[in-house]
């Protein structure tokens, strides 16, 4: 990589930076004006500060639990519900509402110490997530009005404001329910009440939830761009190269050599561009670039099984599938036609980027 230019200096993104509040929109339904004046406009710090006190204190976070609002899953799916427009939205619950569900259903209400801190909102109502998965699905959902609908599916189903959240959501409690026994003693971990750790009271290890870090790149010849698609992707949907990082790698060795495994092609220069907490299967962070190759260094050599197949694509190729807002199978263009990732993840960012590059070009 001859050119290597690191952001160091990223401007903020808000978007990115306070999408945990947004909820607000739902919480003003639920709550109402008596809710929007209790406190008027408090600061990121303090939110920061009033999060960590959560985390720390068992007793601060049981009773922002019972003044909070729960987010609801069954076996990790999010509840979703249909509005009047045929939009969706995350209905939001509290502790009582909860308690009342589980009780009609049969179940102990200590299952509410089950959820898991997510954030909380401008004025600190804290935000939680919670599995009701013991319970039967068409009863509970029955009684909360919506259904329970697979993550995937809900990318595509709800606002993209609305997406961080349940992801943080489900990932916390996936975390939670595969990590009950410690691994050296193999003995039950127990989570304090925000769901930040668990501890296992025998060895006194300690676990916090994990995230793996993952690369992903879309690489660029000046004109066109490579995509790539793996068996086990939707048919049609081809996104940008991405892979693990390796014990002892830095970011910059992880791009070049997934580049060269997936693709057989060298990077010339890397940009990095944003990055993204990504859900599926486990927690990633994605760290999000775009990389260059000479015009001289295009030829594509697939290798090994992960990748079925890696193309270039012409600016005019991937407008056509950055309109494609559905999977291309539902629609009359047939079963093979080229599509991208929903504009949530951090794939169609990234070509989006690309794009709207290539026309200021
Ligand atoms: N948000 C977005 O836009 C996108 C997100 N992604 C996500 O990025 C992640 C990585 O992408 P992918 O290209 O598949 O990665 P890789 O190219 O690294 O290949 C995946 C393979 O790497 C091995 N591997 C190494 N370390 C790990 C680890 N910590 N966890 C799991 N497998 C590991 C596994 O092989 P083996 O099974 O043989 O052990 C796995 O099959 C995926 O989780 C994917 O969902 C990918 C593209 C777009
Ligand atoms: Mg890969």
């Amino acid at each position: 990589m001859t050119v290597f230019r690191w952001l160091c200096a990223l401007p903020v993104d808000r978007g990115e930076m306070f999408t945990v509040f947004t909820m607000r929109r739902m919480l003003g339904l639920h709550f109402g004006s008596h809710f929007l004046g209790a406190r008027s406009c408090s600061s990121y710090v303090s939110k920061m500060r009033y999060l960590m006190r959560l985390k720390e204190d068992d007793k601060a976070c049981q009773e922002a639990l019972h003044s909070g609002t729960i987010l609801l899953y069954h076996k990790l799916a999010p509840l979703l519900r249909k509005t009047e427009t045929g939009a969706y939205e995350l209905p939001v619950f509290q502790a009582p509402d909860v308690s009342g569900i589980l009780d009609k259903l049969g179940k102990d209400k200590e299952l509410l110490n089950n959820s898991v801190l997510i954030g909380c909102s401008d004025t600190h109502v804290a935000q939680f997530s919670l599995d009701v998965g013991a319970v039967e699905q068409a009863a509970a959902e029955g009684l909360c009005g919506g259904v329970f609908v697979d993550l995937r599916k809900a990318f595509f189903l709800l606002q993209n404001s609305d997406v961080p959240l349940v992801t943080q959501g489900q990932a916390l409690l996936r975390w939670h329910q595969t990590h009950g026994y410690c691994s050296a003693t193999g003995r039950p971990t127990h989570s304090n009440q925000a769901g930040s750790q668990r501890v296992c009271h025998s060895s006194g290890i300690i676990y916090y939830p994990q995230m793996a870090p993952v690369v992903i790149v879309l690489v660029s010849d000046g004109k066109r761009c490579l995509l790539a698609r793996q068996s086990t992707f939707p048919r049609g949907m081809y996104s940008a190269l991405s892979g693990f990082c390796d014990m002892g790698e830095t970011v910059q060795e992880t791009l070049r050599r997934e580049v060269a495994e997936e693709v057989g092609l060298e990077l010339d220069s890397v940009l990095y561009s944003r990055s993204q907490h990504w859900p599926l299967p486990q927690s990633s962070l994605m760290i999000g670039c775009h990389g260059t190759v000479t015009s001289g260094n295009t030829q594509i050599s697939l290798r090994g099984s992960e990748l079925e197949d890696a193309r270039w694509f012409t600016l005019h190729e991937i407008q056509e599938a950055l309109k494609r807002k559905i999977p291309a199978r539902d629609k009359k263009e047939g079963p093979s036609a080229f599509w991208v990732p929903p504009s949530y993840a951090i794939a169609n960012q990234l070509i989006q980027e690309w794009a709207g590059q290539q026309l200021k070009l």
